[in-house]
């Protein structure tokens, strides 16, 4: 039977050290970090996200400013509302919720936001230090899904790791951490030819293509480690709406270890936006 890799139970863990540094910081004089959260729009999915985010920030003592803005909001309002963050001392993490409204330029917003208050990790800066291996803010997803990792593997030299999906949020951060461990990484994506073989030689597989149900038993060697970062939302034939990820999780008892989802890798991007706002707030403390 393949171990169930709990990322609830990770991610509070998590969340109880992010709110022990918080009062260490406080205690400090320090005063407490601050993120500020922007939703533009009403996707009922982001709303839970970003009342879930703002719960645990309360929880954890880090200040939390809302801006809700409505789905019609011209892009030149969410910029300067941006460059209104940037210039805030009080804010020490901007996170835009994604995604965005068509006419919104997902790309020209997350690049206006301050580098060093860019707790999603998406600005070029980041994403340059990532791949450079140079320090940096992290994007969320693959921290987490590096930790639920480290839970279960200490040394990932040699490993054959294969990502499935090349997305900027999740595929290509996570094969440059990986690959930081010294582990060999293939990156593939809807074009890859022979995707149940290529996975099949997998030491980790790393799922984040969206796609439910893609990663059957027989594309899982034994004993591999499988992370699913996919969630999709699909109705039974009984019209019951659930939660599934892009593995066939029932079809991994041959595994080593495999994470559920939900409970896997969703409650672990939370977590890691909480410590990046933290780590975020002491950078910006040591700069100063
Ligand atoms: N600015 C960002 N936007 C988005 C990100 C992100 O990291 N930064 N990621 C996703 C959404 N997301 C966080 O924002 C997120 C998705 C899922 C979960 C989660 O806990 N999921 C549950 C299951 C789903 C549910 O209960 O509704 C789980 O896996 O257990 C947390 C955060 C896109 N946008």
């Amino acid at each position: 039977m393949a171990e169930i890799i709990d990322g609830k139970a990770l991610a509070t863990q998590v969340l109880a050290r992010t709110a022990e540094d918080v009062a260490q910081m406080i205690a400090a004089g320090a005063g407490a970090p601050g993120l500020a959260v922007i939703l533009v729009g009403n996707d009922p999915a982001s709303e839970v996200y970003v009342g879930r985010k703002i719960a645990q920030c309360r929880k954890a003592g880090i200040r939390s400013i809302e801006h809700r803005l409505p789905a019609d909001t011209p892009q030149e309002q969410v910029l300067a509302l941006i460059d209104a963050l940037n210039a805030d001392e009080e804010v020490h993490g901007i996170l835009v919720q994604l995604p965005l409204p068509r006419h919104i330029d997902a790309a020209l917003v997350l690049d206006r936001i301050d580098p060093g208050k860019d707790v999603d990790g998406f600005h070029p800066v980041n994403v340059g230090r990532l791949s450079t291996g140079t320090g940096g803010l992290v994007p969320c997803t693959p921290l987490g899904v590096m930790m639920l990792l480290d839970s279960v593997i200490d040394d990932y030299r040699g490993l054959k790791v294969v990502v499935i999906g090349k997305s900027n949020i999740v595929g290509k951060p996570v094969s440059m951490l990986l690959l930081e461990r010294e582990a060999t990484v293939t990156v593939t994506h809807i074009e890859t030819r022979d995707l149940p073989d290529v996975a099949r030689k997998a030491d980790i597989i790393v799922a984040a293509a969206g796609a439910p149900h893609l990663v059957r038993g027989y594309w899982v060697k034994p004993g591999a480690v499988v992370i699913d970062v996919g969630i999709s939302r699909v109705t039974d034939h009984d019209g019951v709406t659930r939660i599934v990820g892009d593995c066939a999780t029932h079809e991994l008892d041959h595994a080593k270890a495999v994470t559920p989802v939900p409970g896997g890798v969703g409650p672990m991007t939370i977590a890691c936006l909480l410590s990046n706002t933290v780590l975020a707030a002491k950078m910006r403390a040591m700069k100063g």
